[in-house]
């Protein structure tokens, strides 16, 4: 046995339990649990710009809000392909997933809540002029949503390699498009107008689409599958929209009406976006079922 094994007491006996249940404690030359999870990096990415004791709450807080965003990206982008080959039973299940981050990420804003006014006031100044507005993933996922906004770009001028992948996901279709398309692999009669639409602006809902979401859900037999993917995407849609509520009454909270440190009016503005509908027949469209 190792000599720190040695004496009484719960960590002597939690590792002589562990060492006679075959646990391996010698790993030199192997690959171990921090060299799988790139730990050293990952633990020592955290740099405050004060010594205040919440500044590791809000940079953690922010950085596993990244870490979810990038899988986030990743669930999303495999959502789109599954549609684009007709798996809708795939595309459902990583839909799934992602609003299940979302529904884990509301509940992340109650701990930044413990952060008080007082207490961010203290290091707020330090930030400068970073801003969740500047997250490059954030905006990615919108873009994938269809949410698209070229002025949103200009925050990563500086950043070449973040501008050219934003800019692809500008004039890629969207998940949303790719549902249309969908939509018109399967018989329903989307506008070809809507369809050739220019895919960098703004999604704006279209007739025809709303038409075809209205014959899925008057007959949900005949047209199981689709019905099945359109309640995923609106599950999908209320959690993301719920992560952007709790966004806002979490910055009011901590910082009122505030201009934010991005430029913009602060609470007013993210108030706004509460607005943005993502699939918007699959709103309108409810009035008529
Ligand atoms: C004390 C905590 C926070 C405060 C006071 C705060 C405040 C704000 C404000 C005022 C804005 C508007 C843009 C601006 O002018 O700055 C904003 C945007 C944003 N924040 Fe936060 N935020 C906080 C925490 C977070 C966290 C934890 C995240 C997660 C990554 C986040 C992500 C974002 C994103 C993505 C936007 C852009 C939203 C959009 O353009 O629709 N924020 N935030
Ligand atoms: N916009 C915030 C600052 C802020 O929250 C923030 C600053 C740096 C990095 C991420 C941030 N989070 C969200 O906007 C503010 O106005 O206080």
């Amino acid at each position: 046995m190792n000599e720190t094994h040695k004496g009484s007491g719960p960590a002597s006996l939690a590792a002589g339990v562990a060492e006679r249940d075959g646990a391996h404690l010698s790993l030199a030359g192997e690959m171990s649990y921090g060299d799988y999870l790139s730990l050293d990096q990952l633990l020592t990415a955290q740099h405050p710009v004060s010594d205040h004791h919440d500044e590791p709450l809000f940079i953690i807080q922010h950085q596993t809000t990244e870490l979810w965003l990038k899988l986030i990206l990743h669930e999303l982008k495999g959502a789109r392909e599954a549609i684009d080959a007709d798996r809708l039973g795939q595309a459902e299940k990583r839909m799934s997933r992602v609003a299940r981050i979302f529904l884990q990420l509301i509940q992340a804003w109650d701990v930044l809540a413990t952060l008080t006014p007082a207490e961010y006031m203290e290091f707020r100044h330090l930030l400068g002029k970073s801003s969740g507005f500047q997250s490059h993933q954030y905006r990615a996922v919108e873009f994938i949503l269809g949410n698209k906004n070229e002025a949103m770009l200009l925050p990563h001028a500086h950043r070449p390699d973040l501008h050219a992948i934003l800019d692809g996901l500008l004039r890629e279709p969207s998940l949303y498009d790719a549902v249309q398309r969908l939509l018109a692999r399967r018989g329903f009669a989307v506008a070809p107008a809507h369809l050739g639409r220019d895919l960098t602006k703004p999604y704006a809902a279209d007739a025809s689409v709303e038409d075809a979401w209205l014959a899925v859900y008057r007959d949900v037999d005949t047209h199981w599958e689709l019905y099945h993917l359109a309640e995923k995407l609106v599950d999908f849609e209320q959690a993301f929209r719920n992560w952007r509520f709790a966004h806002m009454t979490t910055v009011a909270r901590i910082i009122g009406f505030r201009r934010g440190t991005g430029g913009t009016s602060g609470v007013n503005y993210l108030e706004s976006m509460l607005k943005v509908r993502l699939f918007p027949e699959l709103w309108d469209v409810r009035t008529r079922i």
